[in-house]
């Protein structure tokens, strides 16, 4: 059963997670284009069946480098979900001529979160126009308010939480060596992004670790030996995946 958290409509949302002064003032430091998001916003519903099957959510956590994207990649292949990376998202919003794209631009190299209307809006678009009802929702949410913006605008609560626990200096290396031309791969920026992964992405884990929801990988070893932590998590739950309804 797809859980609804709140069928908050997004006018009751004004006085919530998304209109209030700190996060207006937050927003109106990166541009005017970042408080704007408001209106764009309007359009998101909560997230709906499709052909009669609610969906099936899974996040999946842990630092920069900890490995998330190439663990996701092995998981689309052996159980078939559907892979949305909020970066990836925001990056391509980035050089799409958006009118956010500089102001994402700014917080990615800050290693900082997007105002998370943003991504919200962007993550639940793509889940709207898949065919698939299985999801990887890989590097989100990343601050309690991600989370509870997610939530309220979804209606829906992920139905698994992966978080790849992986030691600060593993991920430094991964993350110097990766070699994909992210403005974000330098040491300067992932020491940032190391502190907001713990200052932001810790207490949500822990939110959901107190909900049973958590499984924790143990992130250090080779890829496939990694992916043998990984496949019986979702093994457990493939009916109940497969027949959500
Ligand atoms: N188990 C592993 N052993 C060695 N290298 C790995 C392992 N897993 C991933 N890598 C490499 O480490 C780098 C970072 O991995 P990946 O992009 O999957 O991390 P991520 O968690 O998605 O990071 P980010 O949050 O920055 O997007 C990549 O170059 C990837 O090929
Ligand atoms: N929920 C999110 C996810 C990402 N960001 C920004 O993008 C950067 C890169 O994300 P990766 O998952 O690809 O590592 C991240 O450091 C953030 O600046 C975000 O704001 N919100
Ligand atoms: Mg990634």
């Amino acid at each position: 059963m797809w859980r609804k958290v709140t069928a908050t409509s997004f006018s009751s949302l004004k006085s919530s997670v998304f209109f209030t002064r700190l996060h207006l003032q937050q927003a109106s430091k990166h541009n005017a284009a970042s408080a704007s998001a408001v209106s764009r916003f309007a359009t998101v519903a909560p997230l709906q069946e499709k052909d009669g099957r609610c969906p099936f959510i899974t996040f999946v956590l842990g630092g920069p480098g900890s490995g998330k994207g190439t663990q996701c990649i092995k998981i689309v292949e052996t159980f078939g979900f559907k892979h949305l990376s909020a970066g990836d998202l925001l990056r391509r919003e980035m050089v799409s001529n958006s009118e956010y794209g500089s102001m994402i631009l700014n917080t990615i190299k800050e290693g900082r979160i997007v105002p998370s209307e943003v991504t919200v809006k962007l993550i639940l678009k793509e889940m709207e126009s898949s065919d698939n009802h299985k999801f990887l929702i890989d590097g989100f949410p990343r601050s309690e308010e991600n989370r509870i913006a997610f939530e309220k605008i979804s209606g829906a609560e992920p139905d698994v939480v992966l978080f790849f626990d992986c030691p600060e200096d593993v991920m430094v290396k991964r993350v110097l060596s990766r070699n994909q031309g992210r403005i974000d791969d330098n040491i300067d920026t992932i020491k940032k992004r190391l502190k907001v992964f713990e200052a932001l992405n810790l207490p949500v884990i822990d939110y959901y670790a107190k909900k049973g929801k958590v499984h924790r990988i143990n992130a250090v070893g080779t890829v496939d030996e990694i992916f043998e932590q990984v496949r019986p998590v979702f093994k457990a739950c493939e009916q109940k995946a497969l027949n959500r309804s």
